[in-house]
């Protein structure tokens, strides 16, 4: 089996109904003012905000246009929760062959993510029921982008 091993936990993504409502409940509720304004990001299907703090990044992820992968996620949750856990590599595609070798079901062919760099998702069936996003590791900081 080759060597490959994930690097630091980058974000925990959260789907939410209502993603102005969600900002007002970080910076209101939990005196968060680090967030990032709305960004509709249609090849993904979601539009997201990051909650940055300092020991990393919430993702809020509300569903954009009318195919979003996480319409049926808010069907199940109306109220919207922890959606994924993302982990950064170093290389995409070192580590899409490292978890099909390890028999992982990779989800997607890798594309651009919210930080400007490739993801994939693992299915959460093979990962003790938690749906991973791995991202490569931004060449320079844009993780408050
Ligand atoms: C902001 C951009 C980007 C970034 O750069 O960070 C993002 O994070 S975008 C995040 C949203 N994108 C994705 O989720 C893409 C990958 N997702 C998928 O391919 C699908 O959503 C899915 C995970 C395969 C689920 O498919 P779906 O058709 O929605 O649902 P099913 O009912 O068929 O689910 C199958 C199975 O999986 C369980 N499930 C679904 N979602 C989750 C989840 N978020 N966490 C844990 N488990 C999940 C679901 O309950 C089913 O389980 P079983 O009933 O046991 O089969
Ligand atoms: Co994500």
């Amino acid at each position: 089996m080759p060597k490959f091993n994930v690097g630091p936990l980058n974000h925990v993504g959260v789907a939410v109904p209502d993603i102005d409502a969600a900002i007002a409940m970080y910076r209101e509720k939990f005196g968060v003012t680090d967030i990032t304004e709305p960004k509709d990001l249609p090849p993904q299907g979601v539009t997201y905000a990051f909650v940055n703090l300092p020991s990393g990044q919430v993702e809020l992820i509300t569903p954009y246009g009318d195919n979003s992968p996480i319409t049926k996620y808010l069907e199940r949750n109306p109220k919207g929760g922890q959606h994924h856990l993302c982990f950064e590599v170093e290389d995409i595609r070192e580590a899409v062959t490292a978890m099909e070798t390890r028999g992982m079901r990779v989800l997607n062919e890798p594309r651009i993510g919210a930080h400007g760099t490739l993801v994939v998702f693992l299915h959460p069936g093979d990962a003790g029921g938690v749906l991973i996003e791995l991202m490569e590791t931004p060449k320079a900081d844009a993780s408050h982008a």
